[in-house]
């Protein structure tokens, strides 16, 4: 079901085959890439000699792109570009894709090899970026590269937005450059970015993997609570210090999980269309989620991850105080990090921490805070979804399943609701835990099969988004 096969697309098709010079040339490109260091460590700082390097460096790789008569090129917020790919048929909606420049920082304890060394060891390219996200950023420029070398002319018009910022923000290039196509009227039938993955192990029992196309993306509160108390000396403490009461209080919010709200978003969806995936007994559980539904709430609690599908999280991830060890500290001060369910709302959020403190001598300071993003459609007439599905199903024709999911981290593409109620995160990448704790931790590594198969998965894309868009009408067999 949903979109029309082949037959309908007008230009030829360009098969997604490449050459072994191709081969080489594409994993040589991304090892260049992970050995740009384009860190970000806030807001104020980012590595901006490395951001400029990244710049000349995807001219020199991807020539064609930049000369090509139909591909316009603009550089935004100074290190973050976007591409205007002219479709030679104007009467179609354009969409956009996404990935960004920077990385997180990589300090090299643990590592087994530098995490900005690219290196290639058993099959796989090591370093900081390799999967978040220089590898959907390579693979879309060098899809594009390869599709233009084949003379392809593409007939819907797409964007390709890079930021620079998404690991702090995006406010200086997700946000600019949705600004500048908002300013330019533009409104788009879809967006794909990072944010999700084909997932293999990530649920007991489910044997084999499937692709979770998130749907939606948390909300996240950055809150900060602050304690002021009397200094004085060591020798004679208070009953309680700032310390104490706001240690007290942080590990209250940590013990006392956010409501679980299993049953409002797309995750009971999509467990509903992986039941038949299970064996006896979970398949009934999960085909009748109308009984069973307490059961799997708790059940996806027990587990780290899928605990973060089911609530609100609560991470407590900065605590200062104290300047001196014989100084009762005046202030303390700690940051609280909550990533907010699809089912409720910042101020819900903020509602419920404080009656959890309750604790008058807690000041609360919302450093930042969005809400949850709207749930984009996935259903028959989706196009971007439809794509997604038609392109995992013709490129991984071993997985099953395909599930609209919700994202636990945030990306670059929730600047983007101006421009399109479609918003997808997909990486076309097969995912096990352990790769998912290497993303912004140790030994992060792609294999060059998979990124291979990255760049063949957008070279394939950007045809199928070329081919008829219109949808297959429901058709009842006779
Ligand atoms: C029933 C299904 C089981 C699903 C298991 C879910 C597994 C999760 C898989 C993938 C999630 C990966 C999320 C990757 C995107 C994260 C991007 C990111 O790190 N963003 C930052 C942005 C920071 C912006 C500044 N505030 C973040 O979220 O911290
Ligand atoms: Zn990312
Ligand atoms: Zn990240």
């Amino acid at each position: 079901k949903g979109l029309r096969g082949k037959e309908h697309q007008r230009a030829p098709r360009i098969p997604s085959q490449f050459s072994q010079e191709e081969r080489v040339a594409m994993k040589e490109a991304l090892k260049g890439a992970i050995q740009i260091p384009t860190v970000s460590f806030s807001p104020e700082e980012l590595n901006t000699t490395a951001l400029a390097e990244f710049g000349e460096y995807i001219h020199k790789v991807f020539p064609t792109v930049f000369k090509t008569s139909f591909i316009r090129h603009e550089a935004v917020g100074e290190y973050s570009h976007l591409f205007t790919v002219q479709g030679s048929d104007p009467s179609l909606q354009p969409y956009m894709l996404l990935a960004h420049i920077d990385v997180v920082p990589a300090p090299d304890e643990g590592w087994d090899v530098p995490p900005f060394s690219g290196l290639e060891s058993d099959g796989f390219i090591y370093g900081r970026g390799t999967l978040d996200n220089k590898n959907s950023l390579m693979a879309i420029l060098q899809a594009l590269e390869l599709l233009l070398i084949r003379n392809y002319i593409p007939r819907r018009s797409f964007f390709i937005a890079l930021g620079h910022d998404e690991e702090v923000s995006g406010v200086n290039g997700a946000r600019k450059i949705s600004a500048l196509l908002q300013a330019r009227g533009i409104q788009l039938a879809f967006i794909v970015d990072e944010g999700s993955f084909i997932l293999d192990g990530f649920i007991p029992n489910l044997q084999k993997p499937f692709a979770m196309v998130s749907v939606s993306e948390k909300g996240a509160i950055n809150l900060m609570l602050q304690v002021n108390m009397t200094p004085g000396h060591s020798s004679a403490p208070p009953k309680e210090t700032s310390i104490g009461i706001l240690a007290a209080a942080v590990s209250r919010l940590e013990q006392t999980p956010m409501p679980n709200m299993f049953g409002g978003g797309p995750l009971k969806m999509a467990l509903q269309q992986l039941a038949n995936e299970f064996p006896f007994p979970t398949n009934i559980v999960l085909s009748n989620l109308w009984l069973f539904q307490p059961l799997v709430s708790r059940l996806m609690e027990r587990n780290y991850i899928t605990n973060a599908l089911v609530r609100t999280t609560t991470a407590l991830t900065m605590f200062n105080a104290g300047i001196k060890v014989n100084v009762i500290p005046p202030v303390a001060q700690a940051t609280v990090n909550f990533r907010i369910h699809p089912a409720q709302t910042v101020q819900e959020v903020l509602k419920l921490a404080k009656d959890i403190v309750a604790d008058d001598r807690i000041q609360f300071h919302v450093l930042n805070a969005f809400d949850p993003l709207p749930v984009s459609p996935s259903d028959d007439q989706a196009l971007g979804y439809q794509l997604l599905r038609q392109t995992i199903q013709s490129v991984f024709p071993e997985v099953n399943i395909v599930a609209p999911g919700t994202c636990i981290g945030n990306t670059d593409s929730r600047h983007y609701t101006n421009l399109t109620t479609g918003i997808y995160r997909f990486n076309p990448i097969y995912l096990q835990p352990q790769s998912f704790s290497s993303i912004h931790g140790i030994n992060e590594k792609i294999s060059v099969l998979a990124y291979e198969t990255q760049v063949k998965f957008i070279f394939e894309f950007i045809q199928n988004a070329d081919a008829d868009p219109r949808p297959v009408p429901h058709l009842h067999e006779l």
